[in-house]
């Protein structure tokens, strides 16, 4: 079975050129993992968040996102993720993209620059032509969510 493959250009932008491009850190990895593209040490305090520019930008095809997801090892060792997880970035978004992180840990956390701060995962999406209507199709569910089929 043959996988698809999609070109996604990637611009670095001024004053990074040190800042690593994405990079898959196994053969197989889901994600690209994101360095921080801050000028200076930064640290975040215990319940601090602070939006951590990347360095580059982005163009894809219309069928494709990218998603930031926070990665699991920080999340653990020092509870810094992704507040807005998984962020989304737009095929049109042409802007840099940058890593809401937060720390929820109890520590001070300091980000260095070129440090991998996140991931990006690329994901196909389906072009969705929504059509109003006045009666939706029945089905057994119905309206019953949120638990109704018990613990
Ligand atoms: O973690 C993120 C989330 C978003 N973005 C950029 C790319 C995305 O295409 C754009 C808008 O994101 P989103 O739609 O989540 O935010 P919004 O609050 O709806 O802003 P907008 O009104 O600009 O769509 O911001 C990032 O760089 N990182
Ligand atoms: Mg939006």
């Amino acid at each position: 079975m043959s996988l698809s493959s999609f070109e996604v250009q990637i611009k670095r932008l001024a004053g990074h050129e040190d800042i690593k491009l994405p990079q898959k850190m196994s053969e197989l990895a889901s994600g690209f993992d994101l360095h921080a593209a801050v000028s200076e040490p930064i640290i975040l305090s215990p319940g601090q968040r602070e939006l951590i520019p990347t360095g580059f930008a982005l163009s894809m095809p219309p069928e494709l996102e990218a998603q930031i997801r926070p990665r699991s090892g920080l999340a653990y060792k020092h509870g810094i993720t992704s507040l807005n997880s998984p962020g989304t970035i737009d095929a049109d978004y042409r802007g840099e993209v940058k890593v809401l992180l937060i720390n929820h840990g109890q520590e001070p956390f300091t980000i260095q620059r070129n440090e991998r701060i996140a991931q990006m995962v690329f994901q196909l999406v389906p072009q969705i032509n929504l059509v109003e209507v006045t009666e939706l199709t029945e089905t057994e569910r119905g309206s019953g969510g949120f638990g109704h089929t018990g613990r």
